[in-house]
């Protein structure tokens, strides 16, 4: 993100899987956020000049010897702290907290209700949040007792010390993530950090991206490189090819990989919408075949992402060798792929899958990469696609894995287990879309488990496959829950399964909101 306000607020990066979503909820809040390493020491920090900190989440215990710690000075610099999840265990426990932290006994993820206390009446991290709210944690460590010159502000049923600040100075810490969207009052909190406590000027705005975007693109290209672009029909990869598209016009040549894990018609769909949208050359590649036999008797989810996400580039890259100066691969890969790969080489966050185009990158590419929305969450990219003159039908369309099916079809991939899974879920999408809730849904459809069950049909006994379905609210992809679709809906896409889909004796529905679960199965 380029500096446009003077004074930055820096997010110290303790290997949260929401750091990123810190920095997003600065710049929502018209302020520029830089994330910077967990242990920055306090003479760079006073170079950049901050106007507050913001102390990140984190997978690590502060009670284990080796976890992540900040240069303890940052605490005397007289700058506003707020300390998030690990954040605040870390900063209570560098500033004394008798009890010390610990294993809590009853962990908390996902929704939670905060209870503010009268001390937080007058509080301006509080302005405008009742006194009762919904918040969501993701916490297994709890601080014990009030550190020593603190104050406690909330409260949830399981963790007493939900939200403390330092009576002397504006250090405050927040068990509950305020910046995730299913927090309901997060970003006020957040914004009350920046505009109340630390009195940031707010004048940031995201309209400068798609020309900064622009210039960095032309910049990276030079006067004669060509760009092939990984193009899956998929909004971040729309948005990545019309943007270049706007830079560097048709030396991008978009190439469709047809793996043969895509849905029910969507090959032609997206050669349609194509044609109709885009100026420049769209390739499509047919390696179904391919696909499956790297896959053959591959189970392991982590290892189907590195062989997808490797031959992904080695057709990518034969692609690009008959191209004259295409030295360069474009993808739509967005912020939650490359922090669900975990992050940094050497960073603290830890891997929660391989996301195809981050974590199952092969070693030597090859081709050097151009990701212009890497730092940016899905409803950001939506915005940008908007500015970039797609449709909104088009940027409004459900996310889908570049793994496509294979990460939908638990168990090994085969020809007749996808043609369960690809039929099973067009009925789940015909039906929610004729229900009207496509649009009010964030992302949905259907997996085939590796489980068979019993069922009577016909007066005859079965033992077929199960299909479990899925649907999930969201904006960003990091946080999610789960649909309260109508029962009859449900009813209507179970039936129809089970009676048009041979193989199929059983669906469930899946209830597991993120965190503790992911979207996707695998
Ligand atoms: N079938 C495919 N052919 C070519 N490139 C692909 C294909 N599938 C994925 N990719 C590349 O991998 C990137 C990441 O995939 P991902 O599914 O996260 O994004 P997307 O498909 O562009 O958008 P969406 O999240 O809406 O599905 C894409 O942006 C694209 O560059
Ligand atoms: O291109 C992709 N390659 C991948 O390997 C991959 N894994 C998950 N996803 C998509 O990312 C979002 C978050 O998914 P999870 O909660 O399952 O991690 C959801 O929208 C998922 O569909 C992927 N996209
Ligand atoms: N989300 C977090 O920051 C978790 C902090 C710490 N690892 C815990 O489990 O409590
Ligand atoms: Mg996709």
């Amino acid at each position: 993100m380029d500096r446009v306000s003077p004074r930055p607020v820096l997010v110290f990066d303790f290997g949260s899987q929401y750091v990123q979503l810190l920095a997003r909820r600065a710049r929502e809040a018209g302020t520029l956020a830089m994330i910077v390493r967990h242990d920055l020491p306090v003479e760079r920090v006073r170079e950049l000049n901050p106007i507050g900190l913001i102390l990140s989440g984190g997978p690590a215990s502060v009670y284990d010897p080796s976890a992540p710690r900040c240069d303890p000075r940052i605490f005397d610099l007289g700058v506003p702290i707020l300390g998030v999840c690990y954040g605040m265990q870390l900063l209570c426990d560098a500033l004394g907290t008798p009890g010390g932290v610990r294993s809590a006994e009853t962990r908390e993820y996902g929704r939670t209700h905060l209870h503010l206390l009268e001390s937080a009446a007058n509080d301006p991290l509080f302005t405008g949040v009742p006194p009762e709210s919904i918040v969501w944690m993701s916490h297994g460590d709890q601080v014990r007792e009030l550190p020593n010159g603190f104050r406690a502000l909330a409260r949830s049923g399981d963790c007493p010390l939900a939200a403390v600040v330092k009576t002397d100075r504006p250090i405050y810490g927040l068990q509950f993530h305020p910046e995730v969207v299913h927090t309901e009052y997060g970003q006020t909190i957040l914004s009350n950090f920046l505009k109340r406590v630390c009195h940031a000027p707010g004048d940031w705005n995201m309209g400068t991206f798609l020309e900064r975007a622009v210039e960095r693109i032309r910049c990276q290209v030079g006067e004669e490189g060509r760009v092939v672009c990984g193009l899956s029909g998929g909004v971040d990869s729309a948005v990545a090819a019309a943007l270049l598209a706007r830079a560097i016009g048709d030396r991008v040549v978009c190439v469709l990989v047809d793996n043969g894990l895509l849905r029910a018609g969507e090959r032609d769909a997206v050669v349609a919408a194509f044609r109709d949208h885009f100026a420049v050359e769209l390739r499509v590649i047919d390696a179904a075949d391919r696909f499956l036999e790297r896959l053959q008797g591959v189970t392991d989810p982590q290892e189907k992402r590195i062989r997808i996400g490797h031959l992904f580039i080695e057709l990518f890259r034969n692609e690009a060798a008959a191209i004259p100066h295409a030295r360069f691969l474009a993808q739509g890969t967005l912020y939650p792929d490359v922090i669900e790969s975990g992050g940094g080489a050497d960073g603290p966050a830890a891997t929660i899958k391989h996301h195809h185009n981050v974590g199952g990158l092969p070693a030597e590419l090859g081709l050097e990469l151009i990701e212009p929305l890497r730092d940016l969450f899905k409803d950001e990219v939506r915005k940008l696609g908007i500015e970039l003159g797609l449709p909104a039908w088009f940027v409004g369309r459900h996310p889908f894995p570049g793994p496509g099916l294979a990460v939908r079809c638990l168990g090994p991939v085969e020809p007749r287990r996808l043609e369960i899974l690809r039929r099973a879920d067009a009925i789940f999408l015909e039906e929610l879309r004729a229900a009207g809730l496509y649009d009010r849904t964030g992302q949905a459809f259907a997996v085939l488990l590796p489980v068979k069950s019993v069922g009577v049909m016909g007066d005859g006994r079965t033992y077929d496959e199960t299909i479990v379905l899925r649907s999930v609210d969201t904006d960003d992809f990091m946080t999610a829950d789960w649909s309260r679709l109508p029962h009859d809906l449900l009813a209507k896409v179970s039936t129809r399964i089970v009676n048009e889909v041979p193989g199929v004796n059983r669906v469930a529905y899946d209830i597991t909101s993120k965190p503790p679960g992911t979207i996707e199965w695998e």
